[in-house]
C-alpha cells in the first residue's frame, strides 16, 4: 500500500496525465509542424505553468543506444511503469549476441520443424528498431543454414514509417545480394511476398482487420500481383502507383513460372520476427487462434509458429516465442489500483492500447478500479482527417472528470504522431492545432474539478517533418528543390507541463539531470498524495 506523503497531502481534485503522441521539442523551427501551428493553449501553458523537458529516446526508455528514437511502446511503458526496462530491441540483440536465443526450446522447435520443409520469416523489413531490425533476421537466417535448414522464405513488410519514406530498396537490394551469397546446392533462401506495412498484416488494436486478411492471402496463400523479385516488386509498384510511399505500397507475391515461390504449407515453420507486440498480435491470432472468425482464412496450414517475443502475457500470445519479453512489474496501474483509487484511461483506437496495454506493462487485463474508454478511430488516411478523434477524446475526458468518479485519469491524443507519420506538413500543423484546441477544453474542466494535469508526450514526430541531411543537419532537398518529407519519430526531448490552479504558486517541477518519461509515475503519485513505489524513478515534483 502506498503511504501518504508527510509534507504534502496531495491535490484534492483529480490528477490527469495527457500524452500528446509524437510531440517533441524541435531543435530547429524549419520543418516543425508544432512551431508552424497556431497553438494558443500551449503558448499560454508555457508562459504561465511550470514546465521542464524529458528524455524520451534511447537508453532513457530502454533502447539499445542513444541513436535509437523513442516510440509509443517504450514511451508508454516508461510512463506507466515509472521504471526503465531493457526493451525488445535490446533483449533480442543481446540474446543473439550471446547466442542464448539458439539454446531456447522455441528456436530448436522452429528449426526441427523446418528441416524437411520451409522456414518462413514474416516481419517489418528495416533497421528502424521500433518493431523489428533486419540484423535480427540476418542472424536467424545464417543460424538456420548452419543448423541444416534448406529452404527459407521471407515475407517482408516495407517500412517507410520508422525509416525514410522511400528507403525500401536500401534494405531489400543488399539483402538480395546477401541471400545470393548464401544460396547454393543445398540452401535456398528468397523473398516470397510483401507489401507496405500500412497496407497489409501489421494492423493494431482491431482497427482494420482487412489489412491482416490481405496479409494472410499474400503470405500464406500466395495470392496477389506477381513479380520476379522483391526489388522488382518495389520498382514495379512504385511505377504503377507514383507518389505512394513505402508504408502504403500494395501487397506483392514473388513467383516463378506463374507459381508463388513461398506459400505457407502444412509442416512449415513460421517466425514472426517483430519484437513489438501491438502490430504483431492480430496476425499471430490468425495463425494460432482456435475459433478464429475475424476473416476467412480459406486454408489454415499446420505450422510451428513462434513470435520473436511473447506479445501479450495475459493472452499468452504467441504460445511459442524466441526471446523472453521484459517482465514489467509494479506499474502505476497496478499500484494505484492497490491503493484503492479509481482510474480512467481513454484514447481512440489507434492509440487505445498505448494508454491501457503498454501503460500497464503489456498486459491486456484491467486492474481493479480501472475504466477504459475507446473512441473508434476512422479507417482513412489520417492526412485527410488530421483532427482525428481529438474532440471525442476530450468529450470523454470531460465527462469522466465531471463524474467525480476517478482520482486519476489518462488519455492520449494520437494526432501529432499519426499525421506526422504521413509526412504531410500541412496536415500535421492541423493535427497539432486540433490537439491544442481540445487541450483547452479538457484543462478548463481540470480546473473546474480542482485538479491538476501533467501534459507530456511519448516521443517526437511532428516536431521534425523534413529529413535532415546527415552531415549538415539541415533539411534535405528533393531533386525539385522541395523538402524531403520525414515520416519517422525524432530523438528530441518532450515537454512536461504542470497545469492547474490547484498547483499554482505551491507546486513546481524540478529539471533534474537525465529526467525522462519514467519520472512521471512518481510525480503523479506525489500529486495524488502518495509516496512513490520504491522501484520507480524519482519524482520531479517540487513542493514550494
Ligand atoms: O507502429 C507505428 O505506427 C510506428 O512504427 C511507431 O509509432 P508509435 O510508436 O507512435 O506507435
Ligand atoms: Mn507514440
Ligand atoms: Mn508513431
Amino acid at each position: 500500500m502506498l503511504s501518504k506523503l508527510a509534507s504534502f497531502a496531495g491535490i484534492q481534485g483529480p490528477v490527469v496525465t495527457i500524452v500528446m503522441d509524437g510531440f517533441g521539442i524541435a531543435k530547429s523551427d524549419v520543418g516543425s509542424a508544432i512551431v508552424a501551428a497556431n497553438t494558443p493553449t500551449l503558448d499560454k501553458l508555457y508562459a504561465t505553468c511550470p514546465h521542464i523537458t524529458l528524455r524520451a529516446h534511447g537508453t532513457a526508455v530502454g533502447m539499445p543506444s542513444d541513436e535509437d528514437m523513442g516510440n509509443s511502446e517504450v514511451g508508454h511503458n516508461a510512463i506507466g511503469a515509472g521504471q526503465v526496462y531493457s526493451q525488445g530491441a535490446s533483449l533480442v540483440a543481446d540474446a543473439i549476441a550471446s547466442g542464448q536465443i539458439w539454446q531456447g526450446r522455441a528456436w530448436q522447435e522452429i528449426v526441427a520443424g523446418a528441416k524437411a520443409s520451409t522456414l518462413h520469416f514474416i516481419g517489418l523489413f528495416s533497421d528502424g528498431n521500433v518493431h523489428a531490425h533486419v540484423d535480427h533476421l540476418k542472424a536467424m537466417i545464417l543460424r538456420a543454414k548452419e543448423e541444416g535448414v534448406k529452404t527459407v522464405r521471407i515475407h517482408a513488410m516495407l517500412d517507410g514509417r520508422d525509416v525514410p519514406e522511400t528507403s525500401a530498396l536500401d534494405y531489400v537490394e543488399p539483402f538480395e545480394a546477401f541471400l545470393s551469397g548464401l544460396n547454393g546446392a543445398d540452401f535456398d533462401a528468397q523473398f516470397a511476398s510483401g507489401g507496405g506495412r500500412m497496407a497489409i498484416t501489421m494492423d493494431r488494436y482491431d482497427a482494420n482487420w482487412s489489412m491482416v486478411d490481405k496479409g494472410w492471402h499474400t503470405h500464406v496463400l500466395g495470392e496477389g500481383p506477381q513479380f520476379a523479385s522483391a526489388s522488382d516488386a518495389i520498382k514495379g509498384l512504385r511505377a504503377q502507383f507514383p507518389g505512394t510511399i513505402d508504408q502504403d505500397l500494395p501487397a506483392f507475391v514473388i513467383a516463378k513460372d506463374g507459381k508463388a515461390v513461398g506459400t505457407i504449407e502444412d509442416g512449415d515453420s513460421v517466425v514472426f520476427y517483430n519484437f513489438r507486440g501491438d502490430r504483431a498480435l492480430e496476425i499471430t491470432l490468425a495463425f494460432e487462434g482456435d475459433n478464429f472468425a475475424k476473416f476467412d482464412r480459406v486454408r489454415v496450414p499446420k505450422v510451428t509458429y513462434a513470435g520473436m517475443l511473447q506479445y501479450d502475457g495475459d493472452l499468452k500470445l504467441p504460445k511459442r516465442f524466441l526471446v523472453n519479453p521484459p517482465v514489467i512489474l509494479d506499474t502505476t496501474g497496478e499500484w494505484f489500483a492497490k491503493s484503492g483509487i479509481k482510474q480512467f484511461a481513454c484514447s481512440e483506437t489507434q492509440k487505445f492500447g498505448h494508454v491501457t496495454y503498454f501503460w500497464n506493462g503489456n498486459r491486456s487485463n484491467k486492474f481493479e478500479g480501472e475504466t477504459y474508454l475507446e473512441v473508434p478511430s476512422d479507417v482513412v488516411p489520417f492526412e485527410q482527417r488530421p483532427w482525428m478523434k481529438a474532440a471525442e477524446i476530450a468529450d470523454a475526458m470531460i465527462d469522466a472528470l465531471r463524474s467525480g468518479e476517478y482520482k486519476t485519469l489518462r488519455c492520449n491524443f494520437a494526432n501529432g504522431d499519426m499525421v506526422g507519420h504521413t509526412g504531410n506538413f500541412r496536415a500535421a500543423t492541423m493535427a497539432v492545432e486540433a490537439v491544442d484546441l481540445e487541450l483547452a477544453r479538457v484543462l478548463q474542466v481540470v480546473d473546474e474539478m480542482g485538479g491538476v494535469a501533467l501534459i507530456t508526450a511519448d516521443h517526437g514526430n511532428a516536431d521534425e517533418m523534413f529529413e535532415l541531411d546527415k552531415k549538415t543537419k539541415q533539411p534535405s532537398l528533393n531533386a525539385d528543390g522541395s523538402y524531403k518529407a520525414k515520416t519517422a519519430h525524432t530523438l528530441n526531448p518532450v515537454p512536461l507541463i504542470l497545469f492547474g490552479k490547484a498547483a499554482a504558486g505551491k507546486l513546481g517541477l524540478k529539471q533534474i539531470e537525465g529526467a525522462g518519461l519514467s519520472n512521471i509515475a512518481a510525480t503523479t503519485a506525489n500529486l495524488l498524495g502518495f509516496e512513490k513505489h520504491a522501484k520507480w524513478d524519482e519524482s520531479l515534483l517540487e513542493i514550494k
